[in-house]
This record gives structure tokens, sequence and C-alpha cells, in this order.
């Protein structure tokens, strides 16, 4: 790419990716009225919010009160969509649709077929043996995470939270656990210009992290490769982090010209001292899993080739234990801090925002895309 394309802020997706046509789009709405299986409820919220995007664009209604629980719901899914041009909601739509059909006829006559959790694109959601495994899916690009993942992820977890299992995992398929925000993100930018870009993503970032802090069963981070980024901040927020001893911890922020998120700012230093936490945070010390795990932020080191067999083994052990008093403990150790957490994320995500902003940011991101750096 050339730095004559820039400026790169500017460009919007829905001019290079895939288009859905308005017939895609129709018969897509079609399709789903012939659908004979019901694809419950998370499903029929993230329909419905692309569908009011795709043709009506950004959320229009007033905010329904909280005991409204229905339109509350309604509304925060496609409130959650942010400025997502219509054009790529249209794409998302007929995707999703056709992802939908092609499972439910693939598991027709085989009731117990699969227990792949059907909607997701950038994921892969499995349930079994009471543990519900969340993947990220995107190896070729080392998992990055687009605003698409965010949602999905943000999904899966409310999924997760309601369902039968007893312990929830997050992984990375490929040889990456996942390399942070996918910086394409910044590329993707609506009508309204980059500062209401910047307060979506901020919302977006917010609400995001604010599943982890909120979620109330066990949260196992099974880190199969190197992290960086959100991946590594967010792992203060989970329960039990085993890493493979090919997993590496990077959060290269002052690089990109941006601050910690996840509650990193105030998780790293508890875990593992300011000092350690500043390397880190402010200098972007990449740790090894070994160190990560003598700080703290890693729980066990595994070697990469039994990794999957020991920690599998152990997590199927885990998720035998009763599920109710797992839960309980989760919470005894966690609800004294919820409120502060929320309190620090939500002032990490408005410094970000103005981060996002600053020509640190923006050199640091037209370096990466034009292929001119790389960290
Ligand atoms: C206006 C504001 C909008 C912002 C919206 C954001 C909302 C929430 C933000 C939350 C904040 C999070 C902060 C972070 O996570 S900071 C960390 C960001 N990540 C990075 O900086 C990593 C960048 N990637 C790399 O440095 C390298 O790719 C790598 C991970 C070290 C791997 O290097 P390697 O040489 O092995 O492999 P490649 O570089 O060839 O990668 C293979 C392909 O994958 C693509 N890739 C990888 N990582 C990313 C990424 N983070 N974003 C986008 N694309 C990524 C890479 O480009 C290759 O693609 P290609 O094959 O098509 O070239």
């Amino acid at each position: 790419m050339q730095i004559s394309n820039f400026p790169v802020l500017q460009m919007h997706k829905s001019q290079t990716a895939m288009r859905a046509s308005q017939k895609d789009f129709e018969s897509a709405v079609n399709q789903m009225k012939l659908l004979t299986k019901d694809p419950g409820n998370e499903m029929k919220l993230k329909l419905y919010a692309l569908y009011k995007q795709a043709t009506e664009g950004p959320c229009n209604m007033p905010k329904p009160g909280m005991l409204d629980l229905i339109s509350k719901a309604k509304w925060d899914a496609w409130s959650a969509l942010g400025s997502l041009p219509k054009e790529t909601a249209k794409q998302n739509y007929v995707e999703l649709v056709s992802s939908l059909s092609s499972s439910a006829s693939s598991s027709q006559g085989k009731p117990d077929a699969d227990s792949k959790q059907p909607g997701y694109e950038t994921l892969v959601v499995t349930s079994e043996n009471g543990i519900t495994k969340i993947m990220l899916n995107r190896p070729t690009k080392k998992n990055a995470i687009t605003t698409q993942m965010y949602q999905e992820i943000m999904l899966a977890l409310e999924a997760a939270a309601k369902d039968d299992s007893a312990i929830t995992v997050l992984t990375g398929n490929g040889d990456y656990y996942c390399s942070g925000n996918d910086l394409n993100n910044f590329t993707d930018i609506p009508p309204g210009g980059v500062e209401e870009k910047a307060k979506n993503s901020a919302i977006l970032l917010r609400d995001f992290v604010g599943c982890f802090i909120d979620f109330p069963k066990p949260l196992i981070a099974v880190v199969n490769g190197p992290a960086v980024g959100i991946s590594v901040t967010l792992l203060g927020l989970f329960d039990i982090v085993y890493a493979s001893d090919r997993a590496t911890f990077h959060t290269p922020f002052s690089h990109l010209g941006q601050s910690p998120e996840g509650c990193s700012s105030y998780m790293f230093p508890k875990i593992m001292g300011s000092a350690k936490a500043a390397e880190m945070l402010i200098f972007g010390k990449k740790l090894t899993a070994r160190e990560a795990c003598a700080q703290g932020l890693v729980t066990e080191v595994f070697p990469d080739s039994t990794f999957q067999k020991e920690v599998w083994t152990r997590l199927k052990a885990y998720s035998k234990l009763p599920p109710n008093a797992m839960r309980i403990s989760k919470q005894l150790i966690r609800n004294v801090e919820k409120e502060k957490l929320h309190a620090i994320n939500s002032e990490e995500s408005s410094v970000l925002q103005g981060r996002w902003l600053s020509d640190e940011c923006t050199n640091a991101i037209m370096n990466f895309l034009s292929r001119k750096a790389k960290l």
C-alpha cells in the first residue's frame, strides 16, 4: 500500500468490502421467514439489529425504559452497531442468514450432530461437557479483533453467562491467541467523521470490557500462542490464564500512540507491582510466557507439544465441580471491586477516545497499514 493512498482514516470499508446487492438482502429477509427452527433470542436480536441498521441506519429510537425489557434488548442490540454503514450491515445480515440456513440444513435429521453454535462469523462457539468454548477464528489475521468480532464476543459471553455450562473458555484458532485490535478498524470511518467513530468506538470498548467485568462464571483464557494489545490487558479480568510456552504477551500502546485499556491500568500494577506494569504498559516490554507467569499474569505454563491435551484434561475435571459453588466463589472474589473496575473502564475508554484522534496514533496506524513499520 502506498503512503500516497492516505489519508487512510478517510477510507471507507464499504468501498472495498464485497457488497450484498439489494436482491441478496431481500432474499435473505424472505429466507428468514421460511426458517423452521427457532434460531434463539440472541440470534434474533442480532438479525433485528442488522436489519434495522441496513434499512434505517444508526439507531434512531429513543432509549426505552429499564422495565421494558424486550424493547430495551432490541434498542441495545441496534445501538451497539454504532455507525456501521448500511451496506456493511446488509452484507453481515446476508452472511448471517446464510450461515443459519446452512447449519439448519446440515443438521437436518441429526439432532445431536454438532455442539457448534450457529450465527457467529468470526468465532467458533461450542458448548459441551459443561464447558462453553469461545474460539477467535480469524487465524490468517492472527485473530485480530474486528468491530464485528467485538460484538460477537459480547453476544457469546452474554449467552455463555446464561447457558448451562459450568465454565467458559476463551482461546484462539491457529498459531496466535490474538493480535489485539484489528488496526483496519481505524479505516472504517462513517459519514459523521473520525470524531464520531472515536466516540462510538469508546462506547463499544467500554461495553466490551464491561462484559468481562460482569461475567458471572469462572472465565479461563487458554493462550495458545502470542497475545497482543487488548487480548493481553483483559487477562487481568480472567480467573485462570493457562499459556503455551510459545505464547508471548505484548502491549505496544506507546508505540501505537495509544494508552492501556481492559482495566489494565489498575489490574496490572495490582497483579505485578507498578514497576513491572509500567515496563509492559508504558514501554511495551514483551514478556515470555514464563515471565508472565512469574509476574502473576499467567496461572501456569505448559509445553506447547502437550498444551491442548493437558489444559483440556484439567478443564474437563474443573467443569465437573458444582457450578453454583464455583459461581458464588468467583463472585465473592470479584464483586468487591466491580464498581471500581467499571469506573476505571469508563476512564480508560474515554482517554483512548482522545488518543485515537491524536497525530501520534494516526501516524502509527498509517505505518502499520502501509507496511512501512512493523512492531
Ligand atoms: C477511530 C478509532 C477506531 C478504533 C476502534 C477500536 C475499538 C476498540 C479498541 C481497543 C484497543 C485495543 C488496543 C490494542 O489491541 S493495541 C494492539 C494492536 N495490535 C497490533 O499492533 C498488532 C499488529 N500486528 C503485528 O504487529 C503483526 O501482524 C504481528 C501480530 C506481530 C504478526 O506478525 P507476522 O509477521 O507473524 O504476521 P503478519 O504481520 O504477516 O500478519 C498476518 C496477517 O494478519 C494481519 N494482522 C495481524 N495483526 C493485525 C492487526 N492487529 N490488525 C490488522 N491486521 C492484522 C496482517 O496485516 C497480515 O495480513 P495480510 O496477510 O493481509 O497482510
